[in-house]
């Protein structure tokens, strides 16, 4: 956390947001209103995902998504809510959604702002009530106000990231983030309808005993995954996995542990999106000491070449990393010599 700047834990989101704005002599308040907006799409989504039991917004909406994935309704409804807060807030111009194949245009050519966005991540999760999330990432445009933002716009790398973050809809409701000066988590407070600062200054421990991968495809994983997957076993570590990349994520950033979504026979490229999945979640980590690469490089220096390009994702403590990465070479190695 900014030395200047150490704020009490229980400060609330928007008092924080205000008080870090005083650190950019430059701020205008765009990039602070826009992360207002998110909290307040994030206050909604979360409404009706602890309603979504009693009221008919559980199930399949009886769409595909350009993934080609079932869309659930509440998919659909964060979609909605977030890209409507977009709309009414007029900081972003235009916003990438794993529900649109195409880039969406909010009306706000004056806008700065690209948001790249999974409304609702951990889909496979929502009808059976474990937690869920949403994940965003924020890039500054680069061609001049006035007009749409394009894929130009839109096909940044990662490093180019002015802030990212996460909800996690679990147990409790938190809001994750870092604007490139530590990561900073908040609490939900739905009696009161705030966030207040629960977790500031967030490290990732160096490594850890637990790692997440779904070992159902572990027949498909490359060697060097399966000698890492072995050496975890042999090491007696826990094997963890929620199936939400949001919930497993969120559990490693605080207690140490690494998440994989390898390449595999059925998803040569791994499953996760690079835009709004593996990139938002690499700013994070790094931003609290971890590491995340797609098994030999840095997911933040990826080039992106389509919206919804998937790349293979091992994120967390950077020890862990580097371990996975340094055993993926090795099977490599050795394959080259066999
Ligand atoms: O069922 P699998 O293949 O292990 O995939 C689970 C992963 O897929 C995801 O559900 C993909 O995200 P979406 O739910 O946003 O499509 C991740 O949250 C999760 O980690
Ligand atoms: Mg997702
Ligand atoms: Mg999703």
């Amino acid at each position: 956390m900014d030395s200047k700047l150490a704020l009490p834990v229980g400060t609330t989101l928007d008092r924080f947001i205000m008080r870090k704005e005083k650190d950019f002599p430059y701020a205008t308040g765009e990039l602070s209103q826009l992360l207002r907006d998110i909290a307040l799409a994030s206050k909604i989504v979360n409404r009706e995902i602890n309603r979504a039991g009693l009221l008919d917004i559980a199930g399949a909406y009886g769409n595909q998504n350009v993934q080609g994935e079932e869309q659930q309704k509440l998919d659909v409804i964060a979609n909605i809510r977030f890209i409507r807060a977009f709309r009414n807030g007029g900081e972003v111009c235009t916003i990438i959604s794993e529900e649109d194949e195409d880039i969406i245009q909010t009306g706000n050519p004056h806008g700065k702002y690209i948001v790249a966005m999974d409304p609702l991540d951990g889909s496979s999760n929502i009808d059976v009530n474990v937690s869920i999330g949403t994940i965003f990432s924020i890039y500054r445009r680069k061609t001049s106000q006035g007009c749409d933002g394009d894929l130009t716009d839109c096909l940044q790398r990662g490093v180019e990231q002015v802030a990212a973050g996460y909800v996690i809809y679990g147990s409790s409701t938190m809001l994750v983030y870092t604007t490139g000066n530590g990561v900073n988590g908040f609490t939900y407070e739905p009696s009161l309808g705030e966030y207040f600062l629960s977790h500031p200054d967030i490290k990732t421990p160096k490594t850890g005993k637990t790692y997440s991968i779904n070992e159902g495809s572990y027949n498909s994983f490359p060697q060097g995954i399966k000698d890492y997957v072995e050496y975890c076993k042999s090491n007696e570590y826990s094997a963890r996995y929620i199936g939400s990349l949001v919930a497993d994520f969120h559990r490693n950033l605080l207690k140490g542990g690494v998440y994989i979504y390898p390449s595999t026979l059925k998803a040569p490229n791994g499953k996760l999106r690079l835009m709004y999945e593996c990139n938002s979640l690499a700013f994070i980590i790094e931003q609290a000491g971890g590491k995340a690469t797609d098994g030999v490089n840095r997911i933040m220096e990826l080039e992106p070449t389509s919206l919804h390009q998937r790349c293979p994702l091992v994120i967390g403590s950077p020890e862990m990393v580097d371990k996975v990465t340094e055993m993926l070479k090795k099977s490599e190695a050795a394959l080259v010599q066999a």
